[in-house]
């Protein structure tokens, strides 16, 4: 047994003083409850999707599709879930995926999560459209706490620079970015309520507070140059003429691992294998991008053949279990990003709400493990899946 499903028995003894957890153990119930805590705008903005909600169900449903075949009698006494991820030791392969304008759920957005990080010793990715910036949050998250560092990376090539340095000077060691929301994809629960966290000054920390952007706006942020920052930061967000030969610049920016969020092509694996990327994660947004796009599960196993062993493969978009997380791995995921379920944890609890979703996710992943004949995460394989 080990420390993570230790929280299980934890539980069970605290029921003998008669104290339950104060959140579900079933993390599917977060976003129920979490409705009832949030603003109506928050709430449509966490749980939404783009266009129809298509891809967002599709990406549940193909984890419905594969089950698990439980195998016995194979010593599963010790169990050890903890892998090395891009240079990064992680207790299990799990990490917090980047999620901006998280002070849109409780008012300590991303510090309450980067202190539930640390507490765990996950590793959490900081979204460059986060509400506390990239300095805030890294000493929230502790010295020696493993951190990466989410790009969207703006037209403004120095401010792309000079956000990497911020994050390389404050301990982020890894770095993702996100190639499939260099623009907003047509939202219609956030464009009926007319909702746009960043124009009303959230989910804009890392550029206010930046000197290359500050400069561009003629000085630090004030109420005379608010609306030309926030215009300035609409036109400078993304940049839709970014290429694959645009690669090499972040490679000569960047000294630590590099991987790609949002890939969905073997092609595209490929070619960021070719642009010497050193992981990519296959992704759809969570729905949030392309309504109709592949469900990301079903992405997968085209993107990890393409890749074999040239780079790491971690997967997001979906993950709602422990079971759902081994799914992955044994499609070829090496870790998985948990997402939407720790923002309803932040919503709910704060960063006690986080690291409960953590310990219980973690715990989940151990017993189905162990339950399913398997003791470590390099031993998932297809061949524990079949067709639903
Ligand atoms: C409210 C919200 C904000 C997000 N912000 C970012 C972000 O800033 N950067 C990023 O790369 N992905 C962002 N994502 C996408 C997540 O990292 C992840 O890919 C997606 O949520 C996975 O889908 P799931 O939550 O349904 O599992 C965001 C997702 C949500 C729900
Ligand atoms: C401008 C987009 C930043 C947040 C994000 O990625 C999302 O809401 O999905």
């Amino acid at each position: 047994m080990s420390a993570l499903a230790d929280f299980q028995n934890s539980i069970y003894l605290q029921g003998l003083g008669d104290v339950r957890p104060s959140l579900p153990t079933d993390l599917t119930r977060l976003e129920g409850l979490a409705e009832g805590v949030l603003s109506a705008q928050a709430f449509g903005y966490v749980a939404g999707s783009a266009g129809s909600e298509a891809t967002a169900r599709a990406n549940r449903d193909a984890f419905d599709r594969w089950r698990i075949v439980p195998r016995f009698l194979r010593d599963v006494a010790h169990r050890d879930l903890s892998v090395d991820v891009l240079g990064t030791a992680m207790p299990s392969p799990i990490l917090l995926a980047p999620i901006g304008v998280q002070s849109i759920f409780h008012p300590d957005g991303e510090l309450a999560t980067a202190r539930a990080a640390g507490a765990e010793g996950v590793t959490m990715v900081l979204s460059t459209a986060s509400s506390h910036s990239i300095e805030e949050v890294a000493e929230a998250n502790g010295d020696g706490a493993p951190r990466w560092y989410q790009l969207y990376w703006p037209k403004d090539r120095d401010l792309a620079v000079s956000f990497l340095e911020r994050a390389k000077a404050a301990g982020y060691t890894a770095l993702v970015v996100t190639l499939d929301t260099f623009t907003l994809a047509w939202r219609p629960r956030d464009l009926d309520q007319a909702y746009l966290p960043f124009l009303r000054g959230i989910g804009v920390a890392n550029y206010f507070s930046d000197p290359v952007f500050q400069k561009a706006v003629g000085g630090p942020v004030t109420d005379a140059n608010r609306d030309a920052a926030l215009l300035h930061w609409v036109a400078n967000f993304g940049n839709p003429s970014l290429t694959w030969d645009d690669l090499v610049f972040l490679r000569d920016h960047w000294d630590g691992p590099i991987a790609l969020k949002g890939v969905q092509h073997p092609d595209d694996a490929r070619r960021a294998v070719d642009a010497g990327m050193d992981g990519v994660i296959v992704s759809n947004h969570g729905g949030r991008q392309v309504d109709g796009a592949v469900a990301s599960l079903d992405a997968l196993p085209g993107v990890v053949d393409a890749v074999r062993d040239q780079a790491t493969v971690l997967f997001d978009s979906g993950i709602r279990t422990g079971s759902d997380v081994a799914k992955a791995l044994a499609l070829g995921a090496k870790a998985v990003l948990l997402a939407r379920p720790y923002a309803y944890g932040l919503a709910l609890g704060g960063q006690a709400g986080v690291q409960h979703v953590l310990r219980c996710i973690q715990a989940e992943l151990e017993l189905t493990m162990a339950l399913s004949g398997v003791t470590r995460p390099d031993e998932l394989s297809p061949e524990i899946l079949v067709r639903a």
